[in-house]
């Protein structure tokens, strides 16, 4: 790979490829950080849905803070995948989850894009190794796995192939931090990364509850939102369960809970997505939304994060003017300060 013509911290134009759930919510992050975004999808509905994504997702934007010029007219719609790529400084794909396409998809993108230009993979668990096959230039490929949406969660998964360049990987994740990703780069490969490892055993096991009727779907979500989810927003899995040792810490959790491990409590192998499963989740999920569209709940979700990333210190606190004139910090949760 001949190195990136554009330090990560001067990058100004990106171009993200397709456009959906994912590429729609990168292109939102990337202009709120005052870039200039040129995509591309197939969709013949595409631009139409991207800009209303777009505009849905703007007001949370200016909440936690909009950079210097940045404005959804600085998205432009090319017409072909080589147009928009062929003056990017970054190129991040989201295409959909399906390995030949990402094969080819991420050749094509090689073949257009100026060389050099690192090119980032949104794949939600493919290896790059897996990927990266068909490329003439391998060395530029990365995984950078986001979170929906990617315009609010801060966390990116950043990790090469077999043939991507080390200096590549070290770009991407300088690139996403310096465009206000919290960046996690990993050494080597995994199946899901670290995080979809983990969100994966615990939907295996939401799955299997559900198929069997031990649980409904609105137990499985309250048993998260009023439990341990709100001790995961700001504390990570171990450091939680370390407390479970009380003043003995992990070292005794292990010693008092270690024997349980061996309990079948959990199931592993995923179970059949059959109809009836398929089913008993969407319902189940209808009826946890209670009627409100998928536009309510995503709005209802993006100020739910960004409630939760002010109160853990990691937005600054609102200024808000009371009935006295004076200025007074908040947390959006609303404890005064
Ligand atoms: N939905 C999620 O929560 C997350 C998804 N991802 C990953 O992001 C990627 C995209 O997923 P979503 O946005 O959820 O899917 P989506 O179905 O919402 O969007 C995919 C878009 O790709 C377009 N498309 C179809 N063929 C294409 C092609 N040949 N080239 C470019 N675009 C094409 C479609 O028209 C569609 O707009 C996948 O790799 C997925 O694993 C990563 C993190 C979270
Ligand atoms: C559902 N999903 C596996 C595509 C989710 C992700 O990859 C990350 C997320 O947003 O939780």
């Amino acid at each position: 790979m001949p190195s990136s013509p554009c330090a990560p911290d001067h990058v100004r134009r990106v171009a993200c490829v397709g456009a959906g759930v994912i590429g729609g919510g990168w292109v939102a992050h990337f202009l709120a950080r005052g870039y200039d975004v040129t995509a591309w999808d197939p969709a013949p509905d595409a631009e139409e849905k991207l800009r209303r994504l777009v505009a849905a997702a703007w007001p949370a934007l200016e909440q936690i803070g909009l950079a210097d010029g940045a404005s959804p007219d600085r998205l432009t719609v090319a017409a072909t995948v080589a147009e928009a790529v062929a003056d990017a400084q970054f190129v991040q794909e989201s295409a959909p989850e399906k390995l030949e396409l990402k094969r080819s998809l991420l050749a094509q993108l090689d073949a257009a894009a100026p060389p050099g230009v690192v090119i980032a993979s949104s794949t939600s668990g493919y290896p790059m190794t897996d990927m990266q096959t068909e490329a003439a230039d391998p060395g530029r490929l990365v995984v950078g796995h986001p979170f929906n949406p990617p315009y609010l969660i801060p966390l990116v998964e950043v990790v090469g192939g077999e043939q991507t360049d080390a200096a590549a990987v070290e770009w991407a994740s300088h690139f996403y931090e310096a465009a206000g990703k919290s960046v996690i780069t990993m050494e080597r490969e995994l199946p899901g990364f670290i995080a979809n490892r983990l969100q994966e055993a615990l939907w295996r096991e939401a799955l299997h509850m559900v198929a069997n009727g031990e649980a409904t779907v609105k137990e499985i979500d309250d048993s998260i939102t009023e439990g341990p989810g709100l001790r995961w927003a700001f504390m990570g899995p171990c450091l939680t369960f370390a407390l479970a040792g009380g003043e003995g810490g992990m070292a005794h959790m292990l010693d008092h809970f270690g024997p349980s491990l061996k309990s079948p409590w959990t199931r592993l192998e995923a179970p059949e997505l059959d109809d009836t499963l398929r089913t008993a989740m969407v319902d189940g999920c209808d009826e946890a939304a209670g009627g409100r569209t998928i536009a309510q709940l995503v709005a209802e979700r993006d100020q739910g994060v960004i409630d939760v990333l002010r109160a853990t210190g990691r937005l600054p606190r609102q200024r808000t003017e009371g009935t006295d004139g004076n200025a007074s910090t908040t947390s959006s949760m609303g404890d005064e300060k």
